[in-house]
């Protein structure tokens, strides 16, 4: 089974590195949570792995393909895909052609839809009548529909209430358990660790842990040391 792998990576913003000497491999039916403070490099980290912004040094491998140098899309045909913080939905489409934008096959949007049944309840209603709940179900709809090997999410949390946050991550798991390897960079550090089986934290660009996300749940000071940077 084809992994992500990331070694030495380095990414570049203004005046300095944002992201440092980085390394991570996401396996397929794991989900890794990428957890640090705000500024931390989490957002850099998934922009470079996708394509949005380049490596300055290190490399990133999607099965035994350097894809360091390749674009966005060629990254996509891969099955990279990254869902991004703040994306909206196509406010005039309704539920069901939103999911048709991305998905392979009819059986696809069936498969979202039963993944979400608040979706298939409103899938004739234009996207711009959801809730914020509903549309990020659309979003992250359209990203499953599109069956990624690899599935970087980026702070879908935004904008909601931990309530409505927490109903969207049983859909996260399920899609890891039919074998996607999924980074999830969140601001409910706890959630997303709970959900996560591995963990990385970044401070100020660095890796301050990497390993399983039960440790860092048992012992709050080890994560609260990571998040400063102090182990
Ligand atoms: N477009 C940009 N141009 C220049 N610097 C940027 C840009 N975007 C982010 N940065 C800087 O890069 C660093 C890392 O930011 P990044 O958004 O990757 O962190 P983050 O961990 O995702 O933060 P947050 O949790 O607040 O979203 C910060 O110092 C930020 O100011």
């Amino acid at each position: 089974m084809s992994t992500l792998r990331i070694e030495n990576l380095t990414v570049t913003r203004g005046a300095g590195p944002v992201i440092a000497d980085v390394g991570l491999t996401l396996e397929p039916g794991k989900i890794t949570a990428l957890v640090g403070p705000n500024g931390a490099g989490k957002t850099s980290l998934l922009e470079a792995l996708s394509g949005v912004i380049p490596a300055a040094s290190g490399t990133i491998h999607v099965g035994h393909t350097d894809v360091t140098k390749h674009s966005r899309v060629s990254r996509a045909r891969l099955g990279l895909a990254h869902v991004e913080q703040g994306r909206a939905v196509f406010a005039s489409l309704t539920v069901l052609e939103n999911l048709r934008l991305t998905a392979k096959t009819p059986a696809g949007v069936d498969e979202v839809l039963a993944l979400f049944p608040e979706l298939e309840k409103r899938k004739n209603s234009p996207a711009a009548l959801l809730s914020g709940g509903e549309q990020q179900m659309v979003v992250l709809g359209r990203a499953f529909a599109a069956k990624p090997k690899f599935l970087l999410i980026d702070e879908m949390s935004l904008g909601l209430a931990p309530a409505v946050f927490t109903r969207l991550l049983p859909a996260v798991t399920e899609f890891a358990n039919a074998g996607a390897a999924i980074l999830l960079v969140e601001q409910f550090t706890h959630l997303a660790l709970k959900v996560a089986q591995e963990a990385l934290v970044v401070s100020s660009g660095k890796v301050t842990y990497a390993g399983e996300s039960q440790p860092l749940l048992d012992n709050p000071d080890t994560l609260h040391q990571a998040y400063l940077g102090t182990n």
